[in-house]
């Protein structure tokens, strides 16, 4: 047998006539071919080489995907600062504003820091790079390498990137802090800051039966996840809060955040240029969060009436075509209507919309519409339950001898929730805030008094100058018509 095997000399012979060959193709290319094309078909060489005899397998897994952010990104960024073990060579950490800095730091992941873990036998590497852009406008480019044995592939697409966004969703649900996002125009991307508002239901002053209501309404949101499978509509809700300032809209919108543990998305018209960014900024939001637009009548174009909006936008085609670089399109309400119930709407699941406005009645009609907005809540002034409420809240006061005499003015006078939350504030002694809400509901009783007996004298005066100005009139007549009788006899 080691007979048939060649002798040294003639695999050293064979190993120089290929090396000898290949320096010769190489020259021949280099004289014949641009070095360019040289260039190009060495790297086809080593790349199919490579990925022939390489064992490993990469996945690329972007921050961005389509017109969105990418979920699986998102999820590995959660999960991996879990297993972050002693193979790795750094971390990131670090504390956010909920933290109790005696506690240790969260974790993140540095730039170029591999990441090893092991799954259900499978060994998987993951490295996060980060490309900086050329144009200070273009946001950073983040992605996630991770390699696998070839063989593995499968079940990495399988059960691997199921594993991470099942297990990313669980520590999501569980994390003590939510996050309020505001849509950075600079950078083309939503800024997150810790959310820790303390408003809960149990806070709010409102009226008992509604504020039960909006709870129900919320749960069964929740538990119908098949319903809207079933009749073919995406699996969203809309709020409407409406009423004068101070009333507790916000307040609200805290409270549905912190009893859902849901992300608030505070998105702001002026940030967004035109519909297609308002598309690009909506879909980058997450599920099981609530997109909020408050003030929503301040926005002219996506209140008033399409047909309005329409011949507005055609006069601003116009315009643009005047000035091609003066105007800007903005938000229409059209583009609005479209992700909240158009083909738009289902990207994502498991979304609140709410809106607030203190103006219901400036608001288009097809923005009200049930499926887009489908609960309108008033927030109304304070009523007698919503004060003891207050009380209890700010004063921890069940029960007073200045309560009746509060209810009563807080009848008769229209206060907002905020006003008498300011005058409970001022001092820790009940008696003292309490008289000092007597004074203020006297003071505002008084004053609207006033302002009544101000507005009667006014409408007199109105009434009466116009009498004297008809009675002018009809007296200038008759004399002019006098003089025409003269003139013409
Ligand atoms: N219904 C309420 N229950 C408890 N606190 C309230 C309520 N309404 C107002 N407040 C208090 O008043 C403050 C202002 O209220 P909030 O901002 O929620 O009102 P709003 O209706 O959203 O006002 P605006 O229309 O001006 O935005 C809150 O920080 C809260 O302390």
């Amino acid at each position: 047998m080691l007979k048939e095997l060649p002798s040294l000399s003639t695999i050293l012979s064979a190993y120089a006539s290929i090396s000898a060959m290949a320096m010769l193709i190489r020259t021949i290319l280099n004289e014949m071919l641009p070095e360019r094309m040289t260039n190009y078909i060495f790297s086809m060489i080593y790349d199919f080489t490579s990925a022939y005899f390489s064992s490993d397998f990469t996945f690329i897994i972007e921050n961005r995907w389509h017109a969105g952010d990418n979920q699986l990104f998102r999820a590995a960024e959660i999960y991996l600062p879990t297993i972050i073990g002693p193979s790795s060579d750094s971390l990131l950490v670090g504390f956010d504003e909920s933290s109790d800095p005696t506690t240790p730091p969260k974790r993140s992941i540095p730039v170029d820091c591999r990441i090893k873990d092991d799954f259900d036998g499978m060994r998987l590497e993951w490295t996060l790079s980060s490309i900086e852009p050329k144009k200070y406008y273009v946001p950073t480019k983040r992605f996630f390498s991770l390699t696998c044995n070839k063989r593995d592939r499968e079940r990495v697409e399988q059960r691997y990137f199921p594993f991470i966004n099942k297990t990313a969703q669980a520590i999501l649900s569980k994390s003590e802090s939510l996050n309020i996002y505001t849509y950075d125009q600079d950078c083309s991307m939503w800024e997150p800051a810790v959310f820790k508002h303390p408003a809960t239901f149990d806070t709010l002053a409102m009226e008992p039966d509604l504020k039960e209501f909006i709870m129900k309404d919320l749960d069964s949101f929740v538990e119908r996840k098949e319903f809207f499978e079933n009749v073919g509509r995406a699996w969203k809700r809309g709020y409407l809060l409406y009423g004068p300032p101070g009333t507790g809209k916000s307040s609200l919108v805290a409270a549905i955040a912190n009893y859902m543990r849901y992300n608030v998305y505070d998105l702001q018209f002026q940030s967004v240029r035109n519909d297609s960014d308002l598309r690009r900024v909506l879909t980058s939001t997450t599920n099981r969060s609530i997109l909020l637009i408050e003030d929503i009548d301040c926005s002219t174009k996506v209140t008033h009436d399409r047909t309005k909006v329409k011949e507005n936008c055609e006069e601003e085609e116009n315009d643009e075509l005047k000035h091609p670089y003066g105007t800007d399109p903005g938000v229409t309400l059209s583009g609005l209507l479209n992700f909240i119930d158009g083909l738009w709407s289902s990207c994502g699941n498991e979304r609140i919309i709410i809106f607030t406005t203190n103006h219901k009645e400036k608001l288009d009609p097809a923005l009200l519409r049930p499926g887009r907005m489908d609960v309108h809540i008033y927030m109304g002034y304070c009523s007698p339950a919503g004060f003891r409420k207050l009380a209890a809240s700010y004063l921890e006061l069940k029960d007073d001898k200045l309560f009746g005499r509060i209810d009563d003015m807080i009848k008769s006078v229209e206060v907002t929730p905020a006003e008498v939350a300011q005058q409970l504030m001022i001092s820790n002694e009940p008696k003292v805030a309490l008289e000092s809400l007597i004074e203020f509901l006297n003071t505002k009783k008084k004053d609207i008094e006033e302002a009544a007996v101000e507005e009667k004298e006014k409408s007199n005066n109105e009434e009466q100058e116009s009498e004297e100005k008809q009675i002018e009139r009809q007296n200038s007549e008759f004399v002019e018509s006098e003089t025409r009788c003269i003139y013409l006899t």
